[in-house]
């Protein structure tokens, strides 16, 4: 039994759920608890206690914990990497892969503590000194997806802890046994009691009460457009400080004088790879006509010819579907293409396999229009709208017109149309002839419009959010 950990403790409860493999559902990875609200409520507590002590801590204290944890999780990275392939379904070198990006993250945040600043400035009054100083917030509620479910975890926790702030963790449901791994880690760190808590748990219960809880400070969440707008409007009545990564509808530009082979890896990487279970991924694919034709069936076979299975099988290099509701909106989006008039050219069927698992055929469409929508809605599976554009003007017009704004790409050899689309994308993040997921983990990362809200995560951006200003003067 996994149990929850609370005020330096692991807590039991009789709420139990079975944390089962996507790619064999006879496969239970574990067993882990579900907080109660009472139990939430004493995690908020703990960390509200222990604040006052832990927002004075050193920068060596956070340092080494941080550190120290980051080194365990690289050294341990196959073994971690397994569990989260077996829970979550991405493939074993893509879940070995995040694994080792939560270890670096930590170790960029232990770095990021001693690196601190402030300012000091002249008054506009004679005599005066003026500082500008950050310090952390208190609590910060962290309610996380299950497509990534040690990165973004990670890329919440280090930096809230790196800042001086006292963390209550809310996981993702479907996948606690990546997040219980990681908080069994942060338990050994050296971190005083109640300073983190995992609340494992469904969103009705522990993340409803971390967002109502006057004594959590801030909320960082990553998941639905439809519970982070509902989230944005609680924390404003609350008047607590709220950061969201939402959904994606990503545009991937291909010109005419794109290499051909790249404009492929990146379109493959980007819409199907992490089985197109990624905010970042790539599901408008705008191409200029006169390769339209030739890169289109390229793709299809390309496509076709991609190996479906088991997370865990080293032949494999796309996983299966995260649970059945997911399986089952890629399926209805499927035939929501199909009625709208694009032209279905593979894929988008559910597939049997000897494991009894969500496996289902990367899709790519045809002759979509941008007002489908396939192209409008983020759909979380590896299905795939191709666009024709009628020059890049067109192709900028398209890749802009949608809701969203995480990431956007460009493939081309045309210095002119990189440095133009580096500019005139609406978007957070902009790729050129890199594929639009996959991003470093030391450098900013968010989006623009309905994708975002609040200051970015990750690299010494995070700083923003996780602290709050102080300006002081002082009569010399
Ligand atoms: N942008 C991204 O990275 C992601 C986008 N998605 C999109 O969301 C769709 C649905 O996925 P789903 O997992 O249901 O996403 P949700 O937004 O429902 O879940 C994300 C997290 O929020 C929690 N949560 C749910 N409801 C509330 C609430 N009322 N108050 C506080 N916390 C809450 C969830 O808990 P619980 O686990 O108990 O539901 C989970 O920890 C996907 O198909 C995809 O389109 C999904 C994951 C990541
Ligand atoms: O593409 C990436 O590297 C990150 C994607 C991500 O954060 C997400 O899908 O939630």
């Amino acid at each position: 039994m996994h149990n929850n950990w609370i005020a330096g403790e692991w807590i039991g409860s009789s709420n139990v759920q079975k944390n089962l493999n996507p790619s064999d559902l006879d496969d239970v990875v574990g067993e882990y608890v579900r907080a109660s609200q009472a139990d939430v409520e004493q995690a908020i507590g703990a960390a509200h206690a222990a604040w006052p002590a832990w927002s004075l801590s050193t920068p060596q204290q956070r340092f080494d914990a941080l550190d120290q944890i980051g080194a365990e999780i690289l050294a341990r990275k196959a073994e971690l990497g397994e569990l989260l392939a077996r829970e979550e379904g991405k493939t074993l070198p893509e879940a070995i892969g995040e694994v080792a990006r939560a270890g670096q993250i930590f170790k960029f945040f232990a770095g990021e503590t001693l690196r601190m600043t402030g300012d000091i400035q002249a008054s506009v009054r004679p005599g005066i000194q003026v500082e500008v100083t950050r310090e952390p917030m208190g609590v910060v509620g962290i309610i996380t997806p299950w497509n990534f479910p040690i990165a973004i975890p990670a890329w919440k926790i280090a930096p809230a802890l790196a800042y001086g702030n006292c963390v209550v963790f809310k996981p993702a449901d479907l996948v606690p046994g990546s997040a219980w791994a990681l908080a069994e880690i942060i338990s050994r760190g050296g971190l005083p009691p109640g300073v983190f808590n995992l609340a494992m748990g469904r969103g009705s219960v522990v993340g409803a009460a971390l967002i109502a809880d006057p004594r959590v400070t801030a909320i960082t969440f990553t998941g639905s457009v439809d519970t982070g707008r509902q989230i944005l409007q609680q924390t404003a009545a609350l008047q607590k400080k709220a950061q969201l990564e939402l959904g994606g509808k990503n545009p991937l530009v291909i010109l005419n004088d794109a290499d051909m082979e790249t404009a492929l890896n990146c379109t493959i990487q980007g819409a199907f790879y992490s089985t197109g279970q990624r905010c970042t991924a790539s599901s408008r694919i705008i191409v200029e006509r006169g390769i339209y034709g030739q890169f289109t069936q390229a793709l299809a076979e390309r496509t076709k010819a991609l190996r479906v299975g088991h997370a865990l099988a080293a032949e494999t290099q796309i996983g299966p579907v995260s649970d059945e509701s997911q399986l089952q909106q890629n399926l209805e989006y499927v035939g929501i293409g199909k009625a709208e008039g694009a032209r279905l050219l593979c894929g988008g069927e559910r597939l049997q396999h000897p494991a009894n698992g969500y496996y289902f055929s990367p899709a790519v469409f045809a002759d979509a229009t941008n007002d489908m929508r396939i192209s409008r809605e983020e759909i979380f599976g590896p299905v795939a709208s191709v666009i024709p554009a009628d020059d890049y003007e067109h192709a900028v017009a398209l890749a802009n017109d949608t809701e969203f704004g995480l990431s956007s790409g460009i493939c081309t050899q045309s210095l002119k149309h990189a440095t133009h689309f580096k500019r005139a994308s609406q978007a957070g993040m902009v790729m050129v002839n890199v594929a639009t997921a996959g991003v470093d983990y030391h450098v900013p990362f968010g989006g623009r419009k309905g994708s975002s809200h609040g200051p970015r995560e990750q690299g010494r951006y995070a700083q923003e959010f996780f602290t709050v200003v102080k300006t002081a003067y002082t009569l010399a």
